[in-house]
Parts: structure tokens; C-alpha cells; sequence
């Protein structure tokens, strides 16, 4: 099993493309289940996990093709051919890897009235329900079975009417989910306290060019009129937000200076208003968010929450970097109830947190030392790697296959800004 090795201490300085976001590819990806016509995704990112849901979409009879696979390729192209559904069934062994494999769910249902996916079950960072997607296919008009492991969605008369979706909380699957089961749905649709997250507007924006009729787009009320079939199209993945956050936490601990190539501030205004609250220089340039750490850094009171609030999946990457703040910094986590993982680990480096329910007290320590950690999931792997730049000694995270479930190469770019890391194979 692969490792990576830090020697921590080296500040970091020079410029980072920032790939596209695979929370946005994987709610991409199976759009092309909606056509019989070819779905060609720009940009998409060198992942496990965008691998993985290809080869989902190619049990159901998808065929994928890739260009751009040389090593120096940064961006990928795949055109994803469904033009005959061979299977409506996600099986428990890829929907267990890859809770993102719940995302065929709206698109079978929409397309051929039917699908069967497995549940996903708990993870690393707790209990992940899918009732509200469930909720919101019922409210589409499909009949709901659930039986040995499996939901199995069925349009009565091979076609969803449509219907008035209404989220109690905002789920961002549920409402991706929702949005591909009514673009094809025989009637209109409303979606009601929708997530208004960068990647849903990326998803919308990816249907319309497909032929979808949506508006609302980007706010929590979306309507949307069914079609009797969408097209093909090209569509361009949007840059990786969390991505490009998590190296400006990179940056900001190690002191450093970083031009993040491509990320949108736009999209990542929670983020960047954190980082400038810590004392770090944030600049929109021209092609780059450019982020500087000169005079340390302040603690902060931070809470998770729906977008446009601060993001759950930059709550680890901030607790590491505000390990080394000057005081107590608060972090509430609000969407997932054990997304802190990453405590015990950060403290054999030294962090001083607390947690209490679902807040953490890091008070800032004079120093992190490296040891050997293990990576939990993928936003805690990153959180580890942060610590250990910015630690003295050698820092080894194990469990590597987390972090290449999202984050494009991350040793080389790291590597490229100064930083002293490798990975190192076990065999
Ligand atoms: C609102 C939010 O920040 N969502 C995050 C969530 O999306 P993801 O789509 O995985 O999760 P949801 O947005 O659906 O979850 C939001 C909340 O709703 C609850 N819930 C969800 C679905 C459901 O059927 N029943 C239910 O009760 C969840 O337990 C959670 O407390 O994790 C992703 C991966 O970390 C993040 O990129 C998303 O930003
Ligand atoms: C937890 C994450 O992803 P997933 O929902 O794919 O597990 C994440 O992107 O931080």
C-alpha cells in the first residue's frame, strides 16, 4: 500500500493548476445516461473515483472513452455513449466504494422508468441516509421497493409525470438526483429548498446544454419543464473549489505564497473570507486566486453549512492549518455528525483540539512534529498532509487510496511548489 512521505518546513511558493472538481464530474458523469446521444466532459480530473464511476456507467452499458492520458495531460476528455441502457442495476460491490454511485438513480428512473442501486450505507464520516432522494423520486412520481440491500425506483407507465419536490434540509445529492429524474419527466417539476452549491449550477448548466428546459438555477427554488428526450454535448467540468481551498490552507500554514491557476473565486467566497478572517492575503488575478501568508495566522470561529456557507469539506483542511494559529480557534461541524476523524491523528503531531459534540477547540501550538498518521477519509487525508508541511521531521500518511479519490496528483504539485514530499510503495 502506498504512503506519503513529508519532510515538513519548507515554505511553499510558485503556481498550482487546480483541476476540475470531482464533486461536480461525479454528478456529471451519469447525465449521459439521459441520452442515447454522446456526452463528451472536458476537464475532468485524473480520479479514482471519476475511474470508478465510469466503470459504473459501463455495467449499465455506457462505453467511455478517454483522450488526454499521457502523464503530462491535466484534464481529461471523456466521451461517455449510452445509446442502449444494457442494465438499471448499481451493484453493492461499486456503490459501496463510491457513494456517489447513487447518483444513477434519477437518471435510470428518468430515462428508461426504472432503476435498482444498491444502499450505500455509513461511512468514515457517518451515517449518509438516502431517504430524502428517495422522498424526492416518490415526489417525481415513481413507486419505491426496498428489498435485501437494494431501492429499486419504478415510473408506473415507463415515464416519471414530474411533481413538487420539497427538501426539509438541503441535501446536495438528493437534489442532484431530483434534477436528473425531472428533465425528462412528462411534466414540470419544482424543487423546493434546493442546494444551491456550485456543482448543482454546474449540473443545470450541463442539462441545459443537453436541451433541458431549468430555471431557477442556483437558487433554492428550481423549476424545471420535462423534455421528451435530451441531446448529446460538450461541457466543460468546473475548477475543483475544495481542491484549490486545501492548497491555500497549504500555503497559509507553511507561510508560503500560491497562485491557484483556474480556481473561481466566485465559487469559493466562504472559503476565501475564512482565509482572510486567519490573516492570509487573498488577490483575484487575472488567470489565478493568489493567496499569501506573511504574519501568521488568526484563530477563527467557524461553522459548516450549506452552500453559500463554509463548506463541511474544507472543515479539515482549516483545522489543521489553525493548529498552528496564534490562539483558540472554534469549528462547528453542522452537516455530518463524525467528520472528525482527523483529530486523533492530528494530535500525535502535536495539535492541541478538544471536541465536545460537534465543535472542536484547536488552540494554536508553538510546533507540529511528523509521525506516521493514517488517513480516514478524503478531506482528513488532506487535512494530515497540511499538518505535516508545516511540521518539523518526517510526517507519513498511510491509506493513501483516500486521497486519489480526490485530489489530481497531489505529491507532483505539491512537488512543484517546494514542497519535500513523496510517495513511497510498499509493493
Ligand atoms: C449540504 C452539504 O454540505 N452537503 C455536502 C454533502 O453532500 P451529500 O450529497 O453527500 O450529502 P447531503 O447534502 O445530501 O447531506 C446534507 C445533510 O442531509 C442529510 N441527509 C442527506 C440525504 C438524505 O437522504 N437524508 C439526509 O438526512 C445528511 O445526513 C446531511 O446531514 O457531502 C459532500 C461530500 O462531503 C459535500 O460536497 C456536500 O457539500
Ligand atoms: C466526502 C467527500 O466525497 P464523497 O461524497 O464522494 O465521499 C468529499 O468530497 O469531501
Amino acid at each position: 500500500m502506498d504512503r506519503i512521505l513529508i519532510r515538513g518546513g519548507n515554505r511553499l511558493s510558485g503556481r498550482i493548476a487546480i483541476s476540475g472538481a470531482k464533486n461536480a464530474a461525479l454528478t456529471l458523469m451519469p447525465c449521459a445516461l439521459l441520452t442515447d446521444e454522446p456526452l463528451t466532459l472536458r476537464n475532468l480530473p485524473r480520479l479514482a473515483d471519476v475511474d470508478g464511476f465510469g466503470h459504473l456507467l459501463n455495467q449499465l452499458g455506457a462505453s467511455t472513452s478517454i483522450e488526454g492520458t499521457r502523464p503530462e495531460d491535466f484534464g481529461r476528455v471523456m466521451t461517455i455513449r449510452t445509446g442502449r441502457l444494457t442494465s438499471t442495476e448499481a451493484p453493492y460491490d461499486i456503490v459501496r466504494k463510491m457513494r456517489a454511485s447513487i447518483l444513477v438513480l434519477g437518471p435510470l428512473v428518468g430515462r428508461g422508468g426504472e432503476a435498482t442501486v444498491s444502499l450505500p450505507g455509513g461511512c468514515a464520516i457517518g451515517n449518509r441516509p438516502i431517504d430524502l432522494h428517495l422522498k424526492a423520486m416518490e415526489a417525481l412520481g415513481a413507486e419505491i421497493e426496498l428489498t435485501a440491500g437494494y431501492v429499486k425506483a419504478v415510473a408506473p407507465g415507463g415515464r416519471l409525470p414530474g411533481g413538487r419536490v420539497s427538501f426539509p434540509v438541503v441535501s446536495v445529492g438528493a437534489t442532484e438526483n431530483a434534477l436528473m429524474a425531472a428533465v425528462l419527466a412528462k411534466g414540470p417539476s419544482v424543487i423546493e429548498n434546493a442546494a444551491r452549491e456550485p456543482e448543482i449550477v454546474d449540473l443545470c448548466n450541463c442539462l441545459v446544454a443537453m436541451g433541458a428546459s431549468i430555471s431557477g438555477i442556483g437558487t433554492e427554488t428550481i423549476e424545471i419543464e420535462g423534455r421528451d428526450r435530451l441531446h448529446g454535448a460538450t461541457y466543460r467540468v468546473m475548477p475543483d473549489r475544495i481542491e484549490a481551498g486545501s492548497y491555500a490552507c497549504a500555503a497559509a500554514i507553511t507561510g508560503g505564497a500560491l497562485d491557484l491557476v483556474g480556481a473561481n473565486a466566485a465559487d469559493m467566497r466562504a472559503t476565501i473570507a475564512a482565509l482572510v478572517e486567519a490573516g492570509v492575503t487573498v488577490e483575484e488575478r487575472k488567470d489565478a486566486l493568489h493567496v499569501s501568508a506573511a504574519n501568521g495566522l488568526q484563530p477563527l470561529t467557524l461553522s459548516t453549512a450549506p452552500f453559500p456557507g463554509f463548506a463541511t469539506d474544507m472543515q479539515a483542511q482549516f483545522m489543521a492549518m489553525l493548529t498552528r494559529a496564534d490562539g483558540a480557534s472554534v469549528l462547528t461541524e453542522t452537516i455530518f455528525e463524525n467528520r472528525y476523524m482527523h483529530v486523533p491523528e492530528l494530535a500525535r503531531m502535536g495539535a492541541d483540539i478538544t471536541v465536545k459534540g460537534r465543535s472542536a477547540v484547536v488552540r494554536g501550538v508553538d510546533r507540529l512534529v511528523g509521525a506516521q498518521v493514517m488517513a480516514t477519509d478524503l478531506r482528513a487525508s488532506m487535512s494530515l498532509i497540511i499538518a505535516g508541511l508545516a511540521a518539523e521531521g518526517e510526517t507519513q500518511v498511510s491509506r493513501v487510496y483516500h486521497l486519489d479519490r480526490g485530489y489530481e496528483r497531489l505529491e507532483e504539485k505539491l512537488q512543484a511548489v517546494g514542497a519535500d514530499i513523496e510517495r513511497a510503495s510498499d509493493g
